[in-house]
């Protein structure tokens, strides 16, 4: 329960709508018990000889209260439903700004679903406890403690015997309520697993289709679905039995305050406008009790849901900026060090995928990093731009420790294209100028044009204002890493880092592309990776990465002549072409 004081802050922050809430639950219940007074006192003048005038001016006494009761009602929903939707509006901005934040080691280990579910269900599940939750628990005390008095008042026997139940009813709210605190964790943890499910399977909807695994993809969603539902309904049936079982004990709770009530009156002890009253009272009081239990379960909800979230909040970035990170003022030139950089996957420390790697990148040279898949040439790259930072060792940039530099100064620098690339749902023209803060069309034709993707962009009906489909689903794949390269082109950066990202072009084009970036951004200082030696074989310097070392350095002429690994990969990239050429 106490995860929930997480909400003190924002509570506090609404605490003007939550403070005239609870002053307005109060006005609300003083009339809702003062009502019945006149009911009592309409039966009483009914009793004996009586004129319609009297009769009416109570009923008249009665409504008005009760019309005063709802208009108060109205005000307290106004101000604690409202506060707990824009309680609702804060965490969610504040929840998705804090997903922003997390590391690249957060997203491997976590799955989408899950962040969805956090963020849909459970968080309505803490709305629920802040408008609802909160105002009927309030409305429920003192609700309760005004027509408890007003019951004194007339009768106190009468109040202890309406009041026998009331010890059942706490002990059956606390054991049922537990249970149904189990049956909701549980759902939520099956309504994540559905939607991590349903995320998964529509984003790999072709792979899907191309295997013909439809059918058995819907029978794992339905067992999934079968689950929830399961679930679902057992804690329904639960709710269904403990409202049944507390209505059945309210109107037994009638019978002896009718039984001693009626006998009362015929001692002359109390009038028969007492006893409606009285019935009125204890009738008033079913949706209090009742609501404690729906209450517990809300509140219970609530607390499951923000344990979750606030796992979720409580998740520091592992990567972020330094205490004195700066950056000096000179202009950035782009010599990029690696000093005897090592580094392993979380729990694989004996398998280091980089072992005391050391190099230096002369600024606005181009490097390409080649090697069997597997050897980590991403995982080197992947440093550059601090996704994830080194275990050993450390990274320059014109000398500086990029771990003092402030993360958005560095990756400002830094112009990346990874392997597996990504496009949004949104034009062509706001993809490739996604970086900057400002749109700028002439930096988008620009940066086209070098990756050769300007031609392609013409001939589509709406040019760059042509709308990609999710993950760029109407662009071929050779135009997808083009536009990717052209998103990292426009940003302008004094490193550019391509991950493979020429795999899906013929090598012609990308013959083209490489030409251009050379003629148009001399100042830059170019990290290649690829497989092809077509496209590694003119820059300036070749790293051949192998088990977590560089094993060979040099120009493509220099490792031709050394006759090791680079020039087996050569001799046997040349064969394949001979044969491809002679198919
Ligand atoms: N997130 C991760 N968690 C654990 N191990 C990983 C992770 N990412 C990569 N690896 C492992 O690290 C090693 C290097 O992977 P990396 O992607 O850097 O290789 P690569 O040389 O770029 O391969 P390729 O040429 O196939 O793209 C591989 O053995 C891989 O299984």
């Amino acid at each position: 329960m106490k995860n929930l004081l997480h909400l003190r802050p924002y509570l506090l922050r609404y605490r003007r709508n939550i403070v005239f809430g609870v002053i307005c639950i109060i006005v609300t219940n003083i009339f809702a018990v003062l009502a019945p007074r006149f009911i009592g006192a309409a039966v009483d003048v009914m009793s004996g000889s009586f004129t319609i005038a009297d009769v009416l001016q109570n009923i008249g006494l009665y409504v008005l209260f009760a019309a005063l009761s709802g208009f108060f009602l109205f005000l307290v929903r106004q101000n604690i439903i409202v506060a707990s939707r824009k309680i609702e509006y804060d965490l969610k901005n504040d929840y998705y700004a804090h997903l922003q934040i997390l590391s690249k080691s957060f997203y491997t280990a976590t799955s989408t679903g899950e962040l969805i579910s956090r963020g849909t269900n459970d968080l309505n599940a803490v709305r629920d406890f802040l408008g609802p939750g909160i105002m009927y628990s309030i409305n429920t005390f003192f609700r309760l403690f005004f027509a408890l008095v007003a019951m004194v008042l007339i009768s106190p026997q009468l109040t202890l015997l309406a009041l026998i139940p009331a010890p059942f009813l706490s002990y059956s709210v606390y054991r049922i309520g537990k249970s149904m605190q189990q049956k909701t964790r549980s759902i939520q943890e099956s309504y994540a697993d559905i939607t991590n499910l349903v995320q998964e399977n529509i984003s790999g909807i072709r792979v899907v289709k191309t295997y013909t695994r439809e059918a058995l993809e819907t029978e794992r969603f339905r067992k999934l679905n079968n689950t929830y539902y399961g679930k679902n309904l057992s804690l329904a049936k639960l709710q269904a039995m403990f409202f049944a079982f507390l209505t059945a004990l309210l109107a037994l709770s009638l019978i002896p305050v009718i039984w001693v009530g009626g006998i009362n009156v015929i001692n002359g002890t109390m009038t028969i406008g007492d006893i409606a009253q009285f019935v009125i009272y204890v009738s008033m009081l079913s949706w209090p009790i009742i609501s404690i239990g729906w209450v517990t379960n809300i509140i219970q909800k609530a607390a499951s849901a923000q344990t979750r979230l606030n796992e979720i909040f409580s998740t520091r970035p592992d990567i972020a900026d330094g205490p004195d990170s700066s950056i000096s003022d000179r202009p950035v030139q782009g010599r990029l060090a690696f000093h005897q950089v090592s580094f392993h996957y979380p729990g694989n420390r004996e398998n280091p995928v980089l072992d005391k790697i050391s190099f230096d990148i002369e600024p606005s040279s181009t490097v390409a990093i080649v090697g069997a898949t597997g050897s980590g040439k991403s995982t080197l790259v992947n440093l550059i731009p601090r996704l994830q930072d080194p275990v050993e060792g450390s990274i320059t940039i014109d000398g500086q420790d990029i771990r003092t530099m402030p993360l958005a100064e560095l990756r400002r620098m830094i112009g990346f294209v990874p392997q597996n690339n990504f496009l949004f749902s949104d034009t062509i023209a706001s993809n490739i100028d996604y970086g900057s803060t400002e749109s700028n069309t002439d930096a988008v034709i620009e940066a086209s044009r070098i990756a050769n993707l300007y031609d392609d962009i013409s001939d589509f009906p709406e040019g760059f204002d042509t709308m990609l489909g999710e993950k760029g689903i109407n662009l071929s794949g050779g135009q997808k890493q083009r536009t990717c390269i052209a998103r990292a082109l426009a940003w302008k950066p004094k490193l550019l880092i391509l991950d493979d990202a020429l795999s899906a072009v013929d090598t012609s084009t990308e013959a083209s592309i490489f030409k251009s970036l050379l003629d148009k951004l001399p100042d830059t200082t170019l990290i290649l990776i690829s497989h092809r030696i077509s496209t590694v074989k003119n820059c300036d310097r070749i790293m051949v990465l192998k088990d977590g070392r560089i094993a060979e350095s040099g120009s493509h002429d220099e490792l031709l002549a050394r006759e090791s690994i680079y020039a087996e990969l050569y001799n046997q990239q040349l064969l394949e072409d001979e044969i491809s050429s002679l198919g």
